[in-house]
């Protein structure tokens, strides 16, 4: 993040107006605008020395020690020895000046690198003279530590710094103000002696508690902290309390030193953090003016202290409150619940979430994660194992809501409860309704067949030529007990079929035949259907079939389920068993009125028909012509042509109805299945679906749904990529697989993707695994879960992000980048089967990052670069890149220049001017990658 410095950020950070940097700016022949303005880093070190140098005139009076100002000079440019004149030193030094096309220089470090790397040589210097002073500072410290806990009083904290109590031989007065200079190693504001609860502020942005935990967050209380000279001053007032998080942030015990003196706004920036001893360096060498209290300059430079004080004292409210609250746990406080708070969470919930509901912190929250021993993101969907782990330990009962509840809770967001609508029915308003049947049994033993005789027993006579479509479910009448009845059947036989559509929390079936072969007896998956059946509480109608068989043996049948607890009627037991021959169509009428017997004797089926439709998906597909179809069976209510219906994820208008035999419904009455047109997607087998008032309650229904479900899918994707099943992956041993993860610009896309590579067929001895599929740039954990799984990351129209692409690089993963989703498949297929040639490959040659875009009508849009990795070469091809998104692919680098002069190649940390010839859309920050083919060796 080398951000080119804003005028008034140099000015605030070397604690002048924003004019006289302005002013001396001019001096120096540099043209810019106003205080917003940006400066190229090299003008940025040029000003800075020049104000340092005014700044340490003027400061020469100043009870500062002047040891401040030493190593401060060397914060600029690491290699330079640290000197009493920060002066122009450095720039002398820059790689080349900036290029006219582009006027934005830059050095190869970032600020941030610079600044830490000048710190930590600081850090050296100052070292000695911490030593001496460690003892002392360490005392208080470790009363301090002792006591933390106790005084976490209301009455003893009213301050962040409050937390520990100012040993007692505190100087006072009268010395330097300690703080006064935060970037002084000699003033000890760097050097707290330890802290003993770093980061107990969890809201302060200096302590990087919204930081990913890493191993550099980890407290190290007692951690040596050089150049401490006031034993006295040390306030481990939260700020920069992270001894080792500090590293990313500099700087934040300066703030914590500057209370005492009273203005200090330090608290959220940079200052000294003790373990990098941070403590002294700092460009600013005159001593942090601007951020300490010292000689008013707090005041004169616009960044008053009052206002970071009084932001300071909310955060430190919040801090302490949090600390009385509970005990700490990897550093951080998070509230807790007593052991049986009970905590909603829907299905992929991140931390986020969780800490929503317990008005905590997220970045605490992921630091107790870490201390837990799982890494995650505040955003990051977990699992509900991983929830009731943190939750556990925090004292909260987690509940992750379960699909249902999810879906009912959904509804209820709309005023549908179909729960309290079905109790309001009253035996009025209900109807009798056909009972729904799905036919069960071990395989072969003649379902289907089954099926197929009664579809064409066409009992009731008019139904010429019987059923002829298949849509998943059909309806047969037939005369019982001198009345015409219709039975509904479900057309996918099995158990499997009935399960699935239970799992989606659909109950369609009233009865179950359960077919089984009278020649072979009982078998394992016999007992299988069964027990679904008998769990789901769905009576049972044993169809014994093939009774045409020779060897057929049906008291065997009977005596067997007994074992079972189906005893037949003969038997004495409550279960019509039916001899049936599929083939000979010999019992079918018998086994119809055996279902309808059963119906009547147990079931209440009856259902209101004066409503809106409410049902569930049997069978879906999309169909060339027709678009998205859908069986439904009506549950209650009367769909009707016309109607705006939501199932599962998908909505629409009911376009057309047909029924089995592929005659127009005008309308569905209950437990009637009926194909339905018009829907925007293709529904899932056992999606309920139901009609709403208006179009638009459906779509958002359906949206909502979706959002939720891609949720649930987050959450198992992570789970995915746990350690174990890489290792049980392993153990499986003999199964080759080839391990996917695929981003994407889109979800679309992404999804084709995933479906067609999913369908190639390969021999079975090969797998493919997609891990983790979504939307947006490869990113590290993207490379990490690549790294454990053995994976290959596919990018369809996204990159790398710049850390991604380093971890790839380093840990040999290999990232494809498509955008033609064929040359995907293609390689995927010929790689599964072996077959991948050696090809040419991609290979990223160089990478510019744009600082400015200067708008040209003759050449178009001309790209201010730095030049960030690689080389950029003329006529090489490129792509601009936004946000890890392929913005433009193919593109010439048309122009490339530096000076003015058209040069052939610009390397790594230099700028230069692109145009991209027609191609116009870039912005500032976009990138512009160029690419070579390289021929890729076999492996
Ligand atoms: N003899 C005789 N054969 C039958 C009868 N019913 C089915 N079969 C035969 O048994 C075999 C299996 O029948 P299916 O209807 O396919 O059996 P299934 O249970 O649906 O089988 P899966 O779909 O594989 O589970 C077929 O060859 C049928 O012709 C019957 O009543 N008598």
């Amino acid at each position: 993040m080398a951000a080119k410095p804003r005028v008034h950020e140099i000015a605030s950070e070397l604690g002048v107006d924003s004019k006289i940097a302005l002013e001396k700016l001019k001096q120096m022949g540099e043209y810019v605008k106003g205080p917003s303005s940006s400066i190229e880093p090299p003008v940025a070190r040029r000003l800075k020395a020049a104000l340092e140098a005014d700044g340490a005139a003027a400061k020469a009076a100043a009870p500062a020690p002047a040891a401040a100002a030493k190593p401060a000079s060397s914060t600029v440019k690491p290699g330079v020895k640290p000197g009493p004149k920060p002066a122009a030193k450095p720039v002398v030094e820059e790689p080349e000046a900036p290029a006219p096309a582009a006027p934005v220089a830059e050095v190869p470090l970032t600020v941030a690198e610079r600044q830490a790397q000048a710190e930590e040589k600081a850090a050296h210097a100052a070292a000695e003279k911490a030593e001496q002073q460690a003892e002392q500072a360490e005392k208080p410290a470790a009363a301090a530590a002792a006591t933390a806990s106790d005084v976490a009083k209301p009455s003893t904290g009213p301050k962040p710094g409050g937390a520990v109590p100012r040993p007692a031989g505190a100087p006072r007065p009268g010395a330097p103000r300690p703080g006064n200079n935060p970037f002084s190693s000699s003033q000890g504001m760097g050097s707290r002696p330890a802290q003993p609860r770093p980061g107990n502020n969890p809201f302060s942005s200096s302590q990087g508690m919204g930081q990913r935990p890493s191993p550099g967050n980890i407290p190290r209380p007692q951690a040596p902290r050089p150049g401490s000279p006031r034993p006295g001053a040390p306030r481990p007032a939260g700020a920069g309390g992270r001894p080792g998080g500090g590293f990313q942030r500099p700087g934040g015990g300066g703030g914590a030193g500057a209370r005492p003196g009273g203005a200090g706004g330090g608290f959220q920036r940079p200052g000294g953090a003790p373990g990098g001893g941070f403590g002294g360096p700092r460009p600013a060498g005159g001593g942090g003016r601007g951020r300490g209290p010292g000689g008013g300059t707090a005041g004169a430079f616009g960044r008053g202290g009052g206002k970071s004080k009084s932001r300071k004292s909310k955060r430190t409210k919040r801090a302490e409150f949090e600390m009385r609250e509970a005990p700490s746990l990897g550093g951080v406080s998070v509230p807790r619940g007593d052991g049986n708070t009970v905590i909603r969470l829907r299905r992929g919930s991140s931390i986020s979430d969780f800490a929503d509901k317990i008005d905590a912190n997220p970045g605490s929250l992921v630091t107790v994660l870490f201390h837990l021993g799982e890494m995650a993101t505040a955003t990051e969907s977990l699992d509900e194992a991983t929830f009731e782990v943190l939750g556990a330990e925090l004292g909260y009962k987690i509940q992750v809501v379960s699909p249902e509840d999810e879906d009912r809770e959904l509804l209820e967001g709309f005023d549908i409860d179909l729960d309290q609508e079905l109790e309001n029915e009253t035996d009025d308003d209900l109807a009798a309704r056909p009972p729904v049947v799905t036919v069960m049994g071990h395989v072969d033993h003649g379902k289907t067949r089954l099926l197929d005789a009664i579809r064409n027993a066409n009992v009731v006579a008019g139904e010429a030529g019987g059923i002829t479509q298949h849509i998943g479910a059909y309806q047969v009448h037939t005369e019982h007990e001198g009345i015409d009845r219709a039975i509904t059947f479900i057309d996918t036989p099995g158990h499997e079929a009935f399960t699935a559509m239970r799992a989606r929390g659909a109950q369609v079936t009233d009865i179950a035949i359960l077919v089984v072969a009278a020649d072979d007896g009982i078998m394992p998956q016999t007992i299988e259907a069964l027990n679904h059946a008998q769990s789901a509480n769905v009576p049972i109608v044993v169809a014994v079939n093939k009774i045409d068989k020779p060897d057929a043996n049906p008291a065997k049948v009977r005596q067997q389920l007994t074992e079972f607890g189906l005893v037949a009627e003969e038997y004495g037991g409550d279960v019509l068993f039916v001899d049936v021959s599929a083939r000979e169509g010999i019992g079918i009428q018998e086994l119809l009125d055996a279902v309808l017997l059963t119906a009547d004797a147990g079931l209440d089926l009856r259902a209101n028909p004066d409503k809106d439709a409410r049902g569930v998906a049997i069978e879906a597909k999309l169909d060339k012509g027709r678009g998205a179809v859908a069986t439904v069976l009506i549950q209650s209510g009367t769909l009707r042509v016309g109607d705006a219906i939501v199932a599962g994820t998908a909505y629409g208008r009911v376009r057309a109805m047909a029924d089995e035999n592929g005659d127009a419904v005008a309308e569905a009455t209950p437990a009637r299945p009926v194909q339905v047109q018009g829907l925007s997607s293709v529904p899932r087998a056992g999606d309920t679906f139901l009609v709403t008032e208006e179009d638009r309650t459906a779509r958002q229904i359906a949206e909502k749904r979706e959002a939720a479900e891609r949720n649930a899918l987050l959450a198992k994707a992570r789970k995915r990529i746990s350690l174990e099943d890489f290792t049980r992956a392993l153990e499986e041993g003999k199964v080759e697989s080839l391990n996917l993860i695929i981003k994407g610009d889109v979800s679309g896309a992404v999804e084709a993707l995933e479906e067609s590579l999913l369908k190639i067929e390969v021999d079975e001895s090969v797998q493919l695994r997609i891990l983790h599929r979504g939307v947006g740039a490869v990113t590290e954990s993207d490379i990490d879960l690549a790294t454990i799984d053995n994976a290959i990351v596919i990018g369809f129209n996204v990159r790398p992000d710049v850390k991604a692409r380093e971890r790839a690089a380093r840990e040999g993963v290999d990232v494809r980048f498509y955008s033609v989703i064929y040359n995907a498949i293609d390689d995927i297929e010929n790689s599964l089967k072996g077959m991948l040639k050696p090809e040419y490959e991609e290979v990223q040659s160089g990478v510019a990052e744009i600082r400015e875009v200067f708008r040209s009508s003759k050449f178009g849009n001309i790209a201010g670069v730095i030049v960030r990795s690689g080389t950029i070469t003329r006529n090489a091809k490129a792509r601009v890149i936004r946000d890890g998104v392929v913005v433009g692919d193919n593109l010439a680098i048309e122009s490339l220049r530096r000076f003015k002069d058209d040069v052939t190649e610009v390397r790594t940390d230099f700028e230069a001017g692109i145009g991209l010839g027609k191609f116009n859309d870039i912005q500032v920050g976009d990138e512009i990658e160029t690419i070579e083919m390289r021929e890729k060796p076999r492996a």
